[in-house]
């Protein structure tokens, strides 16, 4: 309710409250008004009555026939009693009268004929009569004159008529002024309580409306205000309960601020907790779902973007692909240059792949150097291609790590829903599948999976499982192949040929199974087997009387970027007793490239032990011959596909010759592969090639053949050889 309903509506009550009682007593006042009219009334009639009756009983019979007492009396009591008294007989003729002219004469001044009627029955009669004196006419009661009185069935003979106005009027002047009295007084009254209920009324709402101010006040929080308490009535009981209320609302308010205080405090704990949950659980989102080298989605998370493309893939009939991206050689670039090169490597492929690409398709690391790429809004099947070469061409420009410029590349398999795979798994393997054959084709290339490759794929992956065991199952030998001085013929030195005695497959060639090694990574054991069997055969031939001959021994890419290379060479040395000087390293030409610094400084700390150095393939690779320098080599090898068309290609006979001359003007000794004719052999004598191998002189061999090819140092063996070679 608001203070100004307040303050009238108690006002208003308490004013209407005194207006009613006013007009209640202004009510009975006039009802006891009207009573004591009526009693003085009645007052006069009665008294009139019993006067009349006295009259009457005064034995009037008697007298009627005496006038003159009549008379006399009825004047008697006019003057003595200022009473005015007629007596008629029963003809209504006036016997005696307060007013002489009226004797005598019939009494008319009834208006119906009231005295008449009372003559005839007995009964008592007022009736007013018209008078001039009176201008409301003068009240008269009529009363029956009887022969005897006091018996009730005794001839009427007359009537009294009394005249009482003047008692009346007496009367009721004396009731008026008492009136008059009680009416002032009372409106007196009236007023007076009026004025003063209207003034308590304003006094007690001022009081209730600053009551209601304080209480507002302390209901806005001010609980230090108190209401003034003026006296000491109920409103002051109210604005003392009010003041107590005032003083625990501000007990509970210090408690409720010092609790709130508490409560600030520990919430500012808790939000500080779970801002620290919600940076951990975001952390351990990003964790779970992104790659923390290359912030690019990993595994778990792009198979779920997988499933969804897929699932919309399917409702919409949409061709969708997926690109399984792996770097060539990165494991030598990681191993060369360290991890941190590596890393750097890795970020900039990711960032380099995804530029490549639309919003709509994703990229993930799904660790190592693999990444996958998905291609969701395929609009047609040509596009892959496009996608595929501007994604090689990103990765092949140029890096700068640790201050050298490096180039890199990469194999891409690509599978395509619903070709190459219903499902997310079959997917990612057949793109797999796919990537491992533009491996197998020559890297720095794509392929779109197909199910031939598939097949292909099955055969790897059962010839994969096979060499995983072949080195604890003792599959491997080695064969060597002699070197040979292009002027004497003697044997130089042989060549360490891994070979794989598959129990089902039979004997496995190389190229078959080694580069499968070297992608599993089963080369760098497998290639330690090689160098401990052929360095023990080395010692065994020497200590067999055989003059100690070069041992030169293949290592591959992963061999020449591992870290413990030396350390693994070294200790083989030592095992075996072999002369570090007597182990020449193949290593190609294209591997030296892939980091000059890195591969001169292992090939300074493999040079440094004293083990001689050989260029594998040399002239494949572009190496110049200010790089070439740089190495600290003791042979090239030339490779294979500049001989086998000597004497016939010129071009090859020219450059054969001008790598003869390079090796020779660095002081290294040049030795020719793949020498499988004579012609062959009589051109690089000709042109100073120091050594020379092949299959003219002799094909790789067991090491029990080798071992008779070296005791008996016989040319027939070398003759044998190359019949061998002129019957295929
Ligand atoms: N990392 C390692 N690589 C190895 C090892 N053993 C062999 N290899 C490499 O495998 C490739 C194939 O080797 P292979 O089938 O043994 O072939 C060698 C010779 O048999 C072949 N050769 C020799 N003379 C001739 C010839 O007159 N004609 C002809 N067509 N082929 C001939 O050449 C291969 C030797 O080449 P190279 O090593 O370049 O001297 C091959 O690349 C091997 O390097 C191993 O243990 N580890």
């Amino acid at each position: 309710m608001s203070k100004l309903n307040l303050a009238i509506s108690i006002r208003q009550k308490l004013t209407a409250a005194f207006v009613i009682v006013s007009l209640l007593i202004a009510l009975v006042a006039l009802s006891a008004i009207k009573k004591q009219f009526e009693t003085i009334e009645r007052a006069a009639l009665l008294e009139a009555e019993h006067l009349a009756t006295s009259v009457a009983n005064t034995g009037m019979d008697d007298v009627l026939n005496k006038p003159k007492f009549l008379q006399d009396y009825i004047n008697g009591m006019h003057n003595l009693y200022k009473r005015d008294i007629g007596i008629v007989d029963i003809h209504k003729r006036g016997v005696a009268d307060a007013d002489v002219k009226e004797v005598n004469q019939i009494f008319q001044h009834d208006p119906d004929n009231e005295v008449g009627k009372t003559i005839i029955d007995g009964k008592v009669r007022t009736f007013v009569e018209l008078n001039a004196l009176h201008a409301e006419g003068a009240k008269q009661i009529v009363v029956a004159l009887r022969k005897d009185q006091s018996k009730l069935e005794s001839p009427i003979v007359g009537a009294v008529i009394l005249e009482y106005t003047q008692i009346y009027d007496e009367l009721l002047d004396a009731a008026k002024a008492g009136l008059y009295f009680v009416i002032v007084t009372g409106i007196a009254l009236v007023l007076f309580s009026t004025i003063f209920g209207t003034q308590v009324a304003r006094r007690i709402t001022r009081r209730l409306r600053e009551l209601e101010r304080m209480v507002s006040i302390i209901a806005a929080g001010n609980y230090s205000t108190r209401v003034p308490v003026q006296a000491a009535d109920e409103i002051g009981s109210l604005g003392n309960a009010v003041n107590k209320m005032a003083e625990a609302l501000a007990l509970s308010h210090a408690r409720q601020s010092e609790h709130a205080h508490e409560l600030e405090q520990s919430n500012a704990l808790l939000k500080q907790e779970v801002h620290e949950h919600q940076i951990s659980a975001e952390k351990n989102e990003t964790l779970a779902y992104y790659d923390s080298l290359t912030s690019l989605p990993n595994r778990i998370l792009f198979g779920k973007l997988l499933d969804h493309s897929l699932v919309n893939a399917r409702r919409y009939d949409k061709e969708i692909a997926l690109f399984f991206i792996d770097l060539d050689r990165f494991k030598y670039i990681n191993d060369t240059l360290g991890h941190e090169a590596g890393d750097e490597l890795l970020q900039e492929i990711g960032t380099r792949i995804k530029s490549c690409l639309r919003e709509s398709d994703a990229v993930a690391r799904f660790g190592g150097d693999e990444f996958v790429v998905l291609v969701s809004e395929l609009d047609e099947i040509g596009r892959l291609d496009v996608v595929a070469r501007k994604i090689l061409g990103a990765i092949g420009k140029s890096f700068m790590l640790v201050g050298h410029e490096f180039r890199v590349t990469a194999s891409i398999g690509i599978a395509t829903f619903p070709a190459a795979g219903q499902d997310a798994q079959s997917l990612l393997k057949n793109a797999d599948i796919a990537m491992y054959q533009a491996k197998k084709e020559g890297k720095n290339n794509f392929i779109l999976f197909s199910e031939a490759l598939n097949t292909n794929s099955l055969q790897q992956l059962a010839l994969e499982s096979s060499l995983r065991h072949a080195l604890e199952r003792g599959e491997f030998e080695l064969h060597y192949q002699a070197k040979v001085d292009s002027r004497s013929d003697s044997v130089t030195g042989m060549e360490a040929l891994l070979r794989w005695n598959h129990p089902d497959l039979g004997m496995v060639a190389p190229m078959q199974f080694i580069p499968l090694a070297e992608e599993t990574g089963l080369i760098v054991e497998i290639g330690k087997w090689v160098l401990r069997t052929a360095c023990m055969q080395n010692v065994v031939w020497q200590t067999m009387g055989i003059p100690a001959l070069t041992m030169a021994v293949n290592l591959s890419a992963r061999q020449f970027s591992d870290a413990a290379l030396l350390e693994d060479i070294t200790s083989i040395l030592e095992q075996t007793g072999m002369e570090p000087a007597l182990l020449e390293l193949e290593i190609t030409e294209s591997m030296l490239m892939q980091n000059i610094e890195k591969a001169i400084q292992v090939l300074t700390a493999l040079k440094n032990k004293n083990i001689r150095l050989a260029i594998d393939d040399f002239g494949t690779g572009y190496s110049s011959l200010s790089t070439l320098k740089r190495f600290p080599l003791n042979t090239i090898k030339i490779d294979r596909s500049f001989i086998q068309d000597i004497p016939n290609n010129m071009g090859d006979k020219t450059l054969t010759k001008a790598i003869i001359a390079m090796g020779r003007s660095l002081n290294l000794t040049v030795i020719a592969e793949g020498v499988e004719t004579k012609e062959q052999a009589d051109f690089l004598a000709e042109h100073a090639c120091d050594e020379l191998q092949g299959y003219y002189f002799s094909i790789p061999v067991p090491a029990d053949k080798f071992t008779a090819l070296l005791q008996t140092r016989a040319m027939p063996e070398l003759a044998r050889a190359r019949e061998e070679i002129s019957l295929r």
